[in-house]
């Protein structure tokens, strides 16, 4: 078994992609901020199964983080992410990928990112910046102003630096998501964005390295977010037939009620939007698809809230 290279360098990674290309090899890129957990490895077994090299980014991109959030609490754990990738038979990676292990893994500083220096404030950010506009004021851009901002600016970063075939994407991260294909279109990059399902805890739970905040009593509250978006799915599942749609509100109420089972779980919101603009659908068609996606705020024993998002997809 060989171990991944390990890269920290903008020029590493530029030399490494360049001898890549010199061999004729395809590359997808999975990027991370760390704290590996199965949904991520995931990730990186369906790039093995499709490209002849895979090099995983750990940076956590401080451009995203709003000043009161969590950069600095959370979670760093990169011995531990690294031998994950060495080690573990990377989830769901089809039987050709067995013998592809991860050829590379991209950890900068932060000053190797943002060369123009940066500052949590955003006003105070000296550099360029990517905007997706539009689609980044809705859904988690409306509590997470500048999310999209950094999360557009530091993708648009990495696939300048590795230039991979594909890039790769949890479904879990809807937003972010989409975010991401509109600017690789609106951009003209070249590469392809393929978007992986959620992986989740036995219960249900939407694995997320923030999960390691919370208390095994809090996960095993925190299934309700599932229960209750599968409760959404269901009831759209059974009301609709041939053309006939089922209105979002009545979606809305169901999700709702369910959570409203739970003490404690404050909801930021529950929206049914077109999986392609993320606009609000008043009405869910069968055939035209729909995200049905949420975000709550949950307190752990210590008093401290956290935030929890989850989503599922209606065809
Ligand atoms: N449960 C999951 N299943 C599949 N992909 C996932 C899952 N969780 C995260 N990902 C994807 O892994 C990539 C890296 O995500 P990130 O490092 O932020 O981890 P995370 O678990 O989403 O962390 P956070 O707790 O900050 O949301 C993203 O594309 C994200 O959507
Ligand atoms: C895409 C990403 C790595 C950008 O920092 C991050 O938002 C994430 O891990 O989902
Ligand atoms: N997975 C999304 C990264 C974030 O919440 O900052």
């Amino acid at each position: 078994m060989t171990k991944p290279q390990i890269l920290r360098t903008v020029a590493q990674v530029r030399q490494w992609r360049r001898q890549a290309l010199l061999n004729n090899k395809t590359v997808g890129l999975v990027p991370t901020m760390g704290a590996l957990h199965r949904g991520h490895l995931s990730l990186v077994g369906q790039s093995l199964s499709e490209n002849d090299h895979t090099i995983v980014s750990i940076f956590v991109n401080p451009s995203q983080f709003a000043p009161h959030e969590d950069l600095d609490k959370y979670p760093r754990t990169v011995d531990e992410d690294l031998a994950k990738l060495e080690g573990a038979e990377p989830v769901l990676a089809s039987a050709s990928a067995v013998s592809r292990q991860v050829s590379a893994v991209f950890i900068p500083k932060v000053s190797e990112m943002y060369p123009s220096g940066i500052t949590m404030d955003v006003s105070q950010q000296k550099g360029a910046f990517v905007s997706v506009v539009g689609l980044s004021e809705q859904l988690e851009g409306v509590t997470r102003p500048q999310f999209f901002r950094g999360v557009a600016t530091v993708v648009t970063k990495l696939l300048n630096i590795v230039t991979p075939e594909r890039v790769y994407f949890g479904q879990k991260d809807a937003q972010q998501c989409v975010v991401v294909k509109n600017l690789v279109r609106d951009l003209l990059i070249d590469t392809e964005v393929r978007v992986m399902p959620t992986l989740r805890e036995p219960n249900g739970l939407a694995m997320s390295s923030r999960n390691a905040y919370l208390s095994q009593h809090m996960k095993d509250e925190s299934s309700v977010i599932y229960q209750a978006l599968t409760r959404g799915e269901k009831y759209y599942l059974n009301k609709s037939s041939g053309d006939v749609g089922v209105a979002s509100l009545e979606i809305i109420d169901e999700i709702r009620s369910e959570l409203a089972s739970k003490n404690g779980f404050k909801i930021e919101y529950i929206a049914v939007s077109d999986p392609n603009t993320l606009e609000d659908l008043s009405v869910v068609v069968p055939g035209t698809g729909a995200i049905i996606s949420t975000a709550l705020r949950v307190k752990n024993e210590e008093g401290n809230e956290m935030r929890l998002i989850d989503n599922v997809c209606l065809q």
